[in-house]
């Protein structure tokens, strides 16, 4: 029989657990500001009315217009306080937000973060954290205006319990026939964003594939076409949201209205009410129509925030998890003699593809200042053994050693900060690394070395002049990589967008010069056979690993054997606080 699953409950709000709102404290204290505010407010009302009253009985009174100089000072402090208080808790719970996305990306598991799914989870959070953060001012001061509401009809019902009453029912049908209508008007919005998401997918192809849409007019055609219709289709679902809420508005400021018309025409026909109550009465309803409709108008932003906030929730809810707790103590050990992979496997999971790809069991020694060459096919699995090895990947099965200890998460850190890379798809930032280990002197020498010094000139305020060549970017990570000096360097494809000198010089001359700066270089090539300057040559086939023979042992020359593996003098870089 197969187990029921408990029914989850749902939170009855999603916005005020995330802006910080459902700690009792800070509750009880915007509840207690909040009513003193709006007391301040009544007690202005009140005197104002007591004159009035005295006005109409030909009298003159002294005390009322100081009572209301001193409240509507206090209303107006405590107001202040009151949306000052709930806006600063709102924004520091929603920084805390921010910065949860932040240790997402930097501690999240990388293979995760790869997957397109991750970037639009980032993108999307922060839109609905932009669109929670632009609604919360309109929301605070409606709550205010809710607290003054709740006061003044406090003072309502001593003195027209009649119409406090049929305020209240009023309250309740209008009240929840409005939500309704809110939510369904902020549906529209809802369907609005899925259209602006494809709209935004399909500019994204068009100036991604701009050369191919200029050449291709069938292919033009067809993505315009796509694009206008869900331009099309997101115009008139904002134009019908527009009419909606107009009309939402509309009926609320007749309601209001009318029902100040109720006291006002009927009930003094109907002998509910003295005359002598109608000018107080009159000025608590005018007093109330005010905070009641800017209370009412906020309805459809709390609807639209709640919305957004519980997306929010579900995207932070699927955010790769922290593999790790971050040390300010993790170093990169200063030596290391040799990295085994023993045994190791990964897997993608199939996805889009019908089969799952795995490569492995890999079992590797890679002994410290070697050379490590992976060739293979399209495909076989060479670019992901590069990010298994430093294990940016983590492996399900096997273990990855350093100096013959298994790496486990608490020494992940510090294990990874013996690799800088290359990857196909790397990225260079937009300054140099700032740290005191990254070597200058090393950069301008590597620059020159690889012919891009005149490309990459120093610009004083640490901007990397980025716009260059496929293949000049490809030299100016190399550079960078170097001198960043961690003993392992990574390259994949490196010379995939060389000309054919610095192909020739990859293999005769610079993998070389790596190892003379004391570097290990791990490096996948598609340049045909690249065992002579390699000590250990890897065949990935589809996923497995084979290394031939005649590499499978070091050379001799260059090579510390792995029996007495060679102990790197490395200054490694520290971590910083
Ligand atoms: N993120 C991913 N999710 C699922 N499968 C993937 C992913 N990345 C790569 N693959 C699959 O894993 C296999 C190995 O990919 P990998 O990039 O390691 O190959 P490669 O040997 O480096 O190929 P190339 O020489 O073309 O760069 C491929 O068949 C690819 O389809």
């Amino acid at each position: 029989m197969s187990k029921r699953k408990p029914p989850v409950s749902k939170p009855a709000s999603a916005l005020l657990p995330l802006i910080g709102l459902a700690d009792r404290p800070i509750l009880t204290r915007l509840f207690v500001t909040g009513c003193t505010a709006a007391a301040a407010n009544l007690i202005s009302l009140m005197s104002l009315s007591a004159e009035l009253s005295g006005w109409m009985r030909g009298e003159v009174l002294d005390t009322p217009f100081l009572i209301f100089c001193l409240s509507l000072l206090v209303g107006y402090a405590f107001s202040k306080r009151f949306v000052g208080l709930l806006l600063t808790t709102a924004f520091s719970a929603l920084a805390e937000v921010r910065r949860r996305f932040l240790r997402h990306v930097t501690l999240g598991s990388h293979a995760e973060i790869l997957d397109l799914q991750a970037k639009r989870s980032f993108d999307l959070g922060n839109y609905h954290l932009e669109r929670i953060a632009a609604l919360l001012p309109n929301l605070s001061i409606a709550a205010n205006m809710m607290l003054v509401a709740g006061v003044a009809y406090l003072y309502l019902w001593t003195l027209s319990t009649v119409g406090a009453t049929l305020l209240l029912v009023a309250a309740v049908f209008v009240g929840s026939w409005y939500v309704r209508e809110a939510q369904r008007t902020r549906a529209l919005l809802g369907d609005a964003k899925d259209r602006e998401l494809r709209m935004l997918q399909g500019f994204s192809e068009l100036v991604g594939g701009n050369a191919e849409i200029k050449l291709g007019k069938a292919r033009r055609d067809e993505l315009t076409q796509a694009v206008e219709a869900d331009i099309a289709g997101w115009e008139e679902l904002k134009r019908r949201h527009g009419r909606n809420l107009g009309e939402l508005f509309s009926w609320i400021a007749t309601i209001i209205i009318g029902f100040s018309a109720v006291f006002v025409f009927i009930f003094p026909r109907m002998g509910a009410m003295s005359v002598a109550e109608l000018p107080l009465v009159t000025s608590v309803i005018l007093f109330l129509a005010r905070p009641l409709s800017k209370f009412l108008n906020a309805v459809p932003d709390y609807v639209a925030a709640e919305d957004a906030a519980g997306q929010l929730a579900t995207l932070l809810a699927t955010m790769p998890a922290a593999e790790y707790a971050p040390s300010r103590h993790a170093r990169a050990p200063r030596r290391f003699s040799s990295i085994e992979l023993r045994g190791v496997r990964f897997t993608y999971p199939a996805g889009l593809r019908p089969e799952p790809f795995t490569i492995g069991p890999v079992d590797l020694t890679i002994p410290a200042g070697s050379v490590v060459g992976i060739m293979g096919s399209n495909g076989s699995g060479k670019s992901t053994l590069l990010r298994v090895i430093p294990l940016l990947f983590r492996p399900e099965e096997g273990h990855v050693l350093l100096d013959g200890q298994a790496v486990e998460t608490d020494r992940l850190e510090s294990y990874r900060d013996l690799f800088c890379a290359v990857f196909q798809d790397h990225h260079i930032f937009t300054r140099l690394p700032q740290g005191t280990s990254f070597d200058e002197e090393l950069f301008r020498e590597m620059l020159a070395y690889l012919k891009i010094d005149r490309l990459v000139p120093e610009t004083g305020d640490g901007l990397l002049n980025r716009d260059l060549s496929k293949g000049q970017r490809r030299r100016l990570a190399l550079a960078i990589a170097v001198a960043e000096g961690r003993p392992v360097i990574i390259l994949d494809e490196w010379t995939s967008d060389q000309d054919a000198e610095f192909r020739t010089r990859f293999t005769n001359e610079i993998i070389g010069k790596l190892q003379s700066l004391g570097r290990t270089v791990i490096f996948v090539s598609h340049d045909g056979d690249v065992s002579s300057v390699c000590d250990v040559t890897i065949r990935m086939i589809n996923g497995r690993m084979s290394l031939p023979a005649e590499t499978a042992a070091p050379r001799p020359d260059t090579t510390p054997s792995t029996a007495r593996p060679a102990v790197l003098e490395m200054e490694c870089p520290q971590e910083t606080a």
